[in-house]
């Protein structure tokens, strides 16, 4: 089986960048080494803190970003880091080509429960006027040299693309080394499957509603056919399932919250996953535009997600379109 940074040499790509990935890859190592320790590696439980975002951070949320951090500043390759759990950027090598946008651990209120995470990643070129600030960062998905993602589950795989589709490696325990165990994944275009946090449903603008409720209805419905759902409340974990088999998968605009109507972000969670997702012949929008083509204004900025199935996500846009003034009615 092949190890992945010979597959990146056959495929060109540039030596900073393999640089990068490989140590993207140790990072990978080191995390899953804890999380598979578990509570024997003391990373359960949450911490008395809250990241810039309001939310509470957990152990591993901190254990991560620190390994992150300390693992990915040392890449002589990489100019800055942005994570979910800093507030501003991490300046590293001065004249370092890319830049990492990560989240370090997705899927948080898994953890306690011994259920799937993951770290999620974004790899951008450092702009030719390198400002040494956080608009560095603010580049649209398009401009990714590598996005993906590392999932922690009964085994470990790291999902990413360089833009010439998606492969899979899968963590060999015994040596310590990611081995290609897929190439080139394919999203059906069409599923009978969904993810959404249904408890939000009262929440979400009527076209939002009027589009699940269609799903529900079944074969009695106007869809003709019946829909199944799951919901792992990991991004990583949901996504990676759209991408083994197909599905739709929506963290979309709701009013629980006026001034945070969305609750994933753009740079480290619906970017790298868009891209992926188009990669491998899905489709990845805000609701209101392809995800790839939002102008970043904010590194922590939010945005909502529909991506999946490319047929099925059509479906969810047309019940969405010129409903944006309906919003501000749930
Ligand atoms: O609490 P909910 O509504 O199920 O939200 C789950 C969503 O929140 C997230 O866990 C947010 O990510 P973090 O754990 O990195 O904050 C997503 O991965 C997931 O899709
Ligand atoms: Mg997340
Ligand atoms: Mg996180």
């Amino acid at each position: 089986m092949q190890r992945l940074i010979p597959t990146l040499r056959r495929d060109q790509v540039d030596e900073a960048l393999i640089s990068v990935i490989n140590t993207l890859q140790i990072c990978a190592k080191e995390i899953s080494f804890r999380v598979h320790q578990g509570e024997l590696a003391g990373v359960l439980g949450s911490t008395l803190d809250e990241n810039i975002q309001g939310e509470t951070q957990k152990h591993l949320d901190v254990l991560a970003n620190q390994l992150l951090k300390d693992i990915l500043l040392e890449c002589k390759h990489i100019r800055a880091v942005a994570s979910e759990e800093e507030e501003g950027i991490v300046s590293g090598f001065e004249d370092g080509k890319y830049l990492v946008a990560f989240d370090p651990l997705d899927g948080s209120s898994n953890i306690d429960i011994n259920s799937l995470v993951g770290t999620i990643f974004s790899v951008l070129p450092t702009p030719e006027s390198n400002s040494g600030k956080p608009d560095m960062f603010l580049q649209p998905g398009t401009q990714q040299t590598a996005a993906g993602y590392v999932l922690y589950g009964p085994s470990t795989m790291l999902v990413f693309t360089t833009g010439r589709g998606v492969r899979v490696f899968t963590l060999d325990q015994k040596v310590g080394e990611f081995l290609l165990t897929d190439t080139d994944v394919q999203i059906p275009r069409q599923t009978s499957e969904f993810a959404i946090n249904m408890s939000n449903h009262r929440h979400w603008q009527p076209a939002m509603r009027d589009y699940i409720d269609d799903l529900l209805l079944g074969t009695e419905g106007p869809r003709g056919r019946n829909f199944n759902m799951r919901w792992i409340a990991a991004m990583v974990a949901d996504v990676h399932r759209v991408l083994c088999r197909g599905g739709l998968f929506a963290y979309p605009w709701d009013a629980r919250k006026p001034n945070k109507p969305y609750k994933l972000r753009l740079m480290y969670e619906g970017n790298p996953m868009a891209w992926l997702v188009e990669q491998a012949g899905g489709m990845a929008h805000s609701g209101e535009q392809r995800i790839l083509d939002i102008e970043p204004t904010d590194i922590h900025q939010r945005v909502g997600v529909i991506l999946g199935s490319a047929d099925e996500v059509s479906t969810c846009l047309g019940y969405l379109e010129g409903s944006q003034s309906t919003k501000r009615n749930v």
